[in-house]
């Protein structure tokens, strides 16, 4: 059953200080099934973030297509797309409690604690962001993500800067939250190894304008292992000429 359908016909900023229309998006169409993980790779600047904000809304896209499901059983709730962005974006002056019930009703709260402990943050509810490490503070983002039990979740390069063993762990913590709750996930990456260790299915997107040129499901089962994950990789780069790599070990 089919989740989300994009259908966009070209998206462009006008920039008026320098009096020029930049097109950073052309006929992009794709659709996610429910439950998929699919995750979108191309390199810097080729419209990545622009298509994730679209698909959520924050981006306005007139004469676009985006549509959600909306499922039998859940076609009385509203809508819920969360979002991950690059930076963890938590409110400095609230505790780590206070960011996450944000995002809540007060009749919610009590989902708070088992979260924390789901993301192995049991006990630093009273911290400030300011106490937290980087690993930490993304998986209070991540927590204030599921928090709301999202139908669809966009993820906009959560790993970057991160070091390799906590960028892991918080890979494998992203898997079985999703697989817990078959969460329908539009990843975005641009390192094609993340990618293939995360992914049901890879687009890729041509540089700007950006366009979906390539895609590739990942046949692999999970939890997937370094060496399948590398073969494929080279398969991939052969296959699509695919240029940024990063390399990092799965642990
Ligand atoms: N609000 C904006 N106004 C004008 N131009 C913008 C705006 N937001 C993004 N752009 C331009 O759109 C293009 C794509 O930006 P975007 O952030 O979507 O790329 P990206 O693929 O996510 O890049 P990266 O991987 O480096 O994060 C860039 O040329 C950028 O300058």
């Amino acid at each position: 059953m089919i989740e989300l359908n994009v259908a966009i016909k070209n998206k462009h900023y006008t920039n008026n200080n320098v009096n020029r229309n930049n097109t950073v998006l052309a006929q992009v169409d794709f659709s996610v099934e429910r439950g998929e993980f699919v995750a979108i790779i191309g390199p810097s600047g080729c419209g990545k973030t622009t298509l994730l904000n679209m698909i959520s809304g924050i981006e306005k896209c007139d004469g676009h297509l985006i549509t959600y499901d909306k499922n039998d059983e859940k076609k009385q709730e509203p809508y819920r797309v969360g979002y991950i962005f690059q930076q963890p974006r938590l409110m400095p002056w609230l505790t780590v409690r206070e960011n996450i019930a944000l995002v809540l009703q007060s009749n919610q709260y009590d989902q708070i604690e088992l979260l924390l402990t789901q993301v192995g943050l049991a006990g630093k509810g009273e911290y400030f962001p300011r106490q937290l490490s980087g690993g930490m503070q993304r998986r209070v983002s991540i927590a204030r993500a599921f928090a709301i039990n999202p139908h669809l979740l966009l993820l906009d390069e959560p790993f970057n800067s991160l070091d390799a063993p906590t960028a892991n762990r918080l890979r494998q913590l992203l898997i079985d939250l999703c697989k817990q709750r078959g969460t329908t996930v539009v990843f975005v990456t641009h390192d094609l190894q993340e990618a293939i260790y995360l992914a049901d299915r890879i687009l890729f997107m041509s540089d700007s304008p950006g366009s979906i040129i390539h895609q590739c499901n990942v046949d692999i089962p999970k939890p997937r292992q370094e060496s399948g994950v590398s073969e494929l990789k080279w398969q991939m780069q052969l296959m699509t000429r695919f240029p940024k790599i990063t390399l990092w070990k799965i642990d």
